[in-house]
């Protein structure tokens, strides 16, 4: 999947006794082998609340609101001085993270291990629940980090109690099982209980799909932990819980609508946290009566429609290492951090289970740190659109302002000027356009005919695939067959830098790989070529998605197989000479793109560049040797 997700609420299904894990100890039998930077003058006259305020935390939850960013900024005190930020309130944005000192572009402003990170139903196979990396992401870093000696084999092992979350080694086991602990039984149950009610389906260990959604499963370990917290705190919530108790809700704002989808959420919860309670003597398994939420320590409904309605507001996308999207995590300290659509910080897991904010701008002391809750690739009415629905305001940044600007042409949102001599484009036509209608080129001033309603149409088939494929339901064959004849229509319309051709470019190029034949691998290259070329001009500058993509296009580059292939197999010298020379060719293009992503990448993710800067290191190793170029870079 490109863009994130964030999963619907499936209801929950009825079902048998699960096979009780209640120590630590027991886990050995677990394991089975099988702004331009933001404009500043707000941020930088903002108070930064002190940390060096040495009173105790406050105690009791009534304190925490809107109006008590010192009492937030004491709660975080320790992460807060640790990385040099600190928490301010911002006018018209609530309390906002804000730079201490200058961090430049590729600093890491912070990192922090989220309290809650889980994996979503569709990852819950294919990575590990305690480093969120893949087996191959996992080989790779512990090989590259000295950890290994070189790359060893890395197999996922599923726990044996609730069959569904994987390992790949007993140190992530460990690392999780606290929190995996109550939840391994509550999965046991729904499992039984799933299998029970659908007995046609098959329990081979392939199918997850009763596990869930990924934030009831967050909202289960929170809420676990509050209650332990509690039960060895005499009665009192933590520190800990303080902490999410204090996260933005907008339960008092959201619409009727908002409110019962959020009671629904409350109910399947309330039966998962039952699924976490052990069972009874005589206990019929299948009769799953929700909790009471009071035995967890909320107060009344009030309280936990809050805690449930400020989850969206402020989780992330749990991403891989090569930001796709994988999971849902969150952070109350990276939740006080702003949104803005050019922003000078991203979040990022470039090495699995850590969260890091990474400065992307020169970031000024006192400066307000904003990252962005959304893709910022996409024209402003989605914008608008989800930070309404999902965050409840109304984005007045420069970039939201300048797409008000009536001359301005957004390269997300634009069209070609086909035939003009400048290269120019216009403004996509209104929504309810239609047939011909008229636009002004921003280059030669002249005004050109659109089709509106072909071009609304195929806007939309593309939208459709794109979130076919967030919803992981994508049929790989009909989806390259639509590409074939969609792509070339939108190119023949618009810069590969508007929506949503950009993503599509890149959508393509992923289902095109492994590319089995040269004229495919010719597509893939000129697919993520384009997509490059258009991510300079729709992402901020050092936004890392820039540099994936371009290593995706360097990586592809590289790709010689099939030239060699076909030089073997070539019937005569001089084809056989031409197709080195094609190769060889390629491969010296491809180092001198991949060196370029590498900088991005060291920009854009900090550090190495994350695991995909430091493949490209390898890659760039290898191929300077291949092309006897020496080791010297
Ligand atoms: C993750 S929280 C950020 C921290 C929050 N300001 C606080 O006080 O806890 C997200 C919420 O902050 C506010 N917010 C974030 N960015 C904003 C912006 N650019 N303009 C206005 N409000 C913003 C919105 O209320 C949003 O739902």
């Amino acid at each position: 999947m490109i863009s994130s997700s964030f999963q619907t609420l499936k209801d929950a299904r009825k079902g048998r006794q699960p096979k009780s894990l209640a120590t630590r100890t027991d886990i050995t039998e677990t394991l089975e082998q099988t702004s331009t930077t933001q404009s500043t003058s707000e941020a930088s006259t903002s108070k930064i609340i002190s940390t060096n305020d040495q009173t105790s935390p406050v105690s009791g939850l009534d304190g925490l609101n809107m109006d008590d960013e010192d009492t937030v900024a004491k709660l975080h005190r320790d992460e807060l001085r640790r990385w040099d930020v600190g928490v301010a309130k911002i006018p018209g944005r609530g309390r906002g993270l804000v730079a201490k000192k200058g961090f430049k572009p590729g600093s890491r402003i912070l990192k922090t291990d989220p309290p809650i990170s889980v994996l979503s139903t569709s990852h819950l196979l294919d990575t590990c629940s305690g480093c969120f990396l893949t087996p191959r992401e996992k080989r790779f870093l512990r090989a590259h980090t000295g950890v290994a000696q070189r790359e060893e084999t890395v197999k996922l092992s599923r726990c044996a109690g609730c069959k569904a979350l994987h390992y790949c080694s007993r140190e992530c086991q460990l690392l999780d099982w606290p929190s995996h602990k109550t939840e391994c039984r509550a999965l046991s149950r729904f499992r039984t209980m799933y299998f029970r009610s659908y007995p046609s389906k098959k329990d081979d260990g392939t199918n997850v799909e009763w596990a869930g959604p990924d934030m009831v499963r967050a909202l289960g370990r929170m809420i676990w932990r509050r209650k332990e917290e509690r039960s060895k705190n005499g009665g009192q919530d933590s520190d800990w819980w303080k902490k999410i108790a204090a996260m933005e809700s907008h339960v008092k704002i959201l619409p009727e609508k908002e409110l019962m989808r959020i009671g629904q959420q409350i109910q399947h919860l309330r039966h998962y946290l039952a699924a976490g309670e052990p069972l009874k003597p005589g206990e019929d398994v299948e009769k799953l009566d929700p909790v009471e939420l009071v035995d967890y320590g909320f107060g009344g409904v009030g309280e936990i429609m809050d805690v449930v309605s400020a989850f969206p507001v402020n989780s992330f996308t749990l991403s891989s290492p090569s930001i796709s999207p994988i999971g849902v995590s969150t952070s109350p300290l990276v939740a006080l951090a702003n949104h803005f659509c050019y922003p000078n910080a991203v979040v990022l897991f470039p090495q699995g289970r850590e969260m890091e904010v990474i400065a992307i701008q020169d970031i000024a002391p006192g400066e307000e740190i904003l990252t962005s809750y959304i893709d910022v690739s996409t024209p402003f009415d989605d914008r608008q659109k989800e930070l309404l629905e999902r965050y409840r305001f109304k984005c007045q940044c420069s970039l939201c302002e300048r797409s008000k600007d009536k001359k301005w042409v957004d390269p997300r949102w634009s069209v070609l000027h086909v035939g003009c001599g400048k290269k120019g484009k216009g403004k996509m036509p209104a929504a309810n356009a239609v047939g011909k209608v008229s636009t002004v080129c921003d280059a030669c001033g002249d005004n050109f005919r659109v089709d509106a309603s072909e071009l609304r149409r195929l806007v939309e088939k593309g939208k459709e695939l794109l979130s076919h494929d967030e919803s992981d339901s994508l049929d790989r064959a009909e989806a390259l067959s639509s590409l074939s004849s969609l792509i070339p229509a939108l190119l023949a319309r618009l810069p590969p830098s508007s929506h949503p051709l950009l993503a599509l470019l890149r959508l393509h190029a992923l289902l095109l790989n492994p590319p089995r034949t040269i004229p495919k691998l010719d597509l893939a290259i000129s697919q993520l070529g384009l997509a490059f070329t258009g991510a300079q001009l729709a992402y901020p500058p050092n936004h890392p998605t820039i540099a994936l993509i371009q290593a995706e296009y360097s990586k592809t580059l590289s790709y010689d197989q099939l030239h060699s292939q076909a030089a073997e197999q070539a019937a005569d010298e001089d084809t056989q000479r031409k197709l080195q020379n094609e190769a060889r060719r390629r491969l010296e293009a491809s180092l001198g793109v991949m060196r370029d992503a590498l900088k991005r990448l060291r920009l854009g993710m900090g550090g190495e560049g994350g695991v995909t800067g430091m493949e490209l290191e390898g890659l760039i190793r290898g191929l300077q040797v291949e092309l006897g170029y020496g080791l010297k870079r």
